[in-house]
């Protein structure tokens, strides 16, 4: 259990960090956890794998890669306990090799879409974007990224350290340059947290103003996530939460200690409608958002059953 909560205390502070690499972490904990069980019945087993397993996906609320990584991984059909680990174990190396073969797939296929001279712009740090960045680069594509710096985490200083060891040129701008800056741009293309059976995206705050000024410039919005990023509750219309994280990643607490008619708000993600959107690249294949419903039903038919 120690182990689980170091991995669960490193998914909420964020030192585990992006909706890939968070489900692949719980995915990891669970199997680990299954692993060193030791139990006196089914019973007791199950129980303490569904505590693990609430337990993890209590971490972060809006990144539905974490609850299917769970859920995927601690999937179980025997009645004996040391069958039920087996599985557990199997299904939850099977998640985390088909989510690297997934990043890879998502470079391979969105890559095709960049063109020789595209300026690009992303936001904030995802690995499935810079999977198709970094693929058009090593093709020989001449391109260019214009990344933002994604407050209050800034993670879009991990993009650019990430796309400067490749050799990438890249312009660093602060997240309200964004629409000024969106005239130079080809294409943008950012990750997901979530995507819902109605193509909505659900990504780090600001992306939706990347998506407007995108419309507003005439400019491809791209998506890309792998299908364990779709949310199969939306299908009966269940919202997808927005995290709101601790005040103090925005501002100093002794700041606005002294003022009495102030609040600070710090969403951590925000929806961008379906419209906005022209594809989604995933795993197994481009779609336009509106399949998104057709990805949940057939490939994730696995989860509907708890719905
Ligand atoms: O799975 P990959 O593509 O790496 O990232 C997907 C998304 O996860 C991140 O969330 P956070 O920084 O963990 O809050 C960003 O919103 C990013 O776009």
């Amino acid at each position: 259990m120690q182990k689980v909560q170091e991995t669960a205390e490193k998914i909420r502070t964020m030192e585990i960090r992006g909706a890939g690499r968070i489900a692949k972490a719980a995915a990891e904990a669970v199997r680990d956890y299954a692993t060193g069980l030791d139990v006196a019945s089914m019973e007791e087993f199950s129980a303490r794998i569904r505590e693990v397993s609430n337990f993890l996906i209590s971490t972060r609320p809006t990144a539905v890669s974490l609850p299917n990584a769970v859920k995927l991984s601690s999937k179980y059909s025997s009645a004996n306990v040391e069958e039920a680990r087996q599985e557990i174990i199997e299904n939850a190396n099977l998640f985390i090799e088909r989510a690297d073969k997934a990043l890879e797939k998502i470079g391979k296929i969105g890559s095709r879409r960049i063109q020789d001279g595209d300026v690009i712009m992303t936001h904030c740090n995802s690995h499935a974007a810079l999977s198709i960045i970094t693929k058009a680069f090593e093709n020989g594509k001449d391109i260019s990224v214009i990344s933002t710096e994604s407050r209050p985490r800034c993670q879009g200083l991990l993009t650019i350290r990430h796309l400067n060891d490749f050799g990438i040129p890249t312009t660093l701008i602060v997240d309200s340059a964004v629409r000024y800056y969106m005239k130079d741009v080809d294409k943008v293309i950012v990750g997901a947290d979530a995507i819902a059976a109605n193509g909505a995206l659900v990504n780090k705050i600001g992306t939706s103003q990347l998506a407007l000024a995108a419309h507003e410039a005439r400019k491809s919005f791209m998506v890309a996530a792998e299908t364990f990023k779709f949310s199969p509750s939306t299908i009966v219309g269940n919202p997808i939460e927005i995290e709101e994280r601790a005040v103090d990643e925005i501002v100093d607490l002794a700041v606005i200690s002294e003022l009495s008619h102030v609040q600070v708000r710090n969403p951590a993600f925000d929806f961008t409608p379906a419209e906005y959107i022209d594809m989604i690249v995933t795993d197994i294949g481009i779609i336009p958002p509106a399949m998104a419903y057709t990805v949940i039903k057939e490939h994730l038919g696995w989860e509907l059953g708890e719905i």
